[in-house]
């Protein structure tokens, strides 16, 4: 899904928290959003899903400005994992996770997607007594299963132990769809994106390439610390932070 942000800003209340935003993505772009806390990745994500509005600006999802797509398409061909997983009524795992399907015909069984997130086990557990990781899987299984066009992920690496961190975002990056994920983590995010967007006070100070934007001067000036990049045997960048 080509994606096309034209000069959107978005306020709360008085509080401008998304500044004159630009940026066109490609389909099937993996993409990493980067940022201090409280810059508006979190933001930009809901306005890319339709949950909330631009207060200027524009967003165009494959030509089509989003306000033109309708909320059943919408609701089918976007999907986002958000940061705080909620906790659901009293729903089972499998049936969280079918609710990712529930505007769609099935192409794939829940039987399938719940092995694939190696939730078989907890299948007919109550969700509400998972752990906050467990949660999280059961998030993404949800969005696996709904399959959209366009996935965004809020912190997809939150609360997950090393393993299933990987496992989910490897699941990510190999999907045949456009994908934009806010991370914390630099060196995840060099190794699951091929293109990186770099947010500070509710702007874009820069985007592009993994190695254009894991730069020291780009991160001394978002964070306001003092990296070297490594690399690692594939030439992945490695950013270590210099002892403050
Ligand atoms: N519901 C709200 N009402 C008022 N202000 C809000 C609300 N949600 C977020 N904000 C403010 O908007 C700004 C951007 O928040 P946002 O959640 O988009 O940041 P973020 O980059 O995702 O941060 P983090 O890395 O901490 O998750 C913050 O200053 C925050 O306080």
């Amino acid at each position: 899904m080509q994606i096309n942000i034209k000069n959107v800003s978005y306020y709360f209340r008085t509080n401008k928290v998304l500044d004159g935003v630009d940026l066109q993505l490609p389909a099937k772009a993996k993409v990493g959003l980067l940022g201090p806390n409280g810059c508006g990745k979190t933001t930009l994500l809901k306005l890319l899903c339709g949950l909330i509005k631009p207060s200027a600006g524009s967003i165009s999802l494959n030509h089509t400005p989003l306000s033109h797509h309708n909320r059943q398409q919408l609701s089918a061909t976007v999907g986002l994992m958000m940061q705080h997983a909620p906790a659901a009524l009293d729903l089972t795992v499998a049936q969280v996770v079918a609710l990712g399907r529930i505007r769609h015909r099935c192409q794939q069984t829940l039987t399938d997607v719940l092995q694939q997130n190696s939730l078989n086990d907890v299948a007919q557990m109550s969700y509400n007594q998972l752990s906050g990781g467990e949660r999280q899987r059961v998030m993404f299984a949800q969005l696996h299963y709904q399959q959209p066009q366009l996935m965004l992920l809020d912190e997809p690496a939150n609360h997950l132990d090393i393993n299933h961190c990987y496992q989910i975002l490897n699941k990510v990056s190999r999907l045949q769809n456009t994908s934009i994920a806010s991370y914390h983590c630099f060196n995840l995010a060099a190794v699951f994106c091929d293109y990186l967007v770099l947010m500070q006070h509710g702007k874009i100070i820069v985007s592009g390439k993994v190695e254009q934007v894991l730069q020291p001067h780009w991160l001394k000036q978002a964070y306001g610390i003092d990296v070297e990049i490594l690399r690692n045997s594939q030439g992945t960048p490695i950013v270590s932070v210099k002892n403050q």
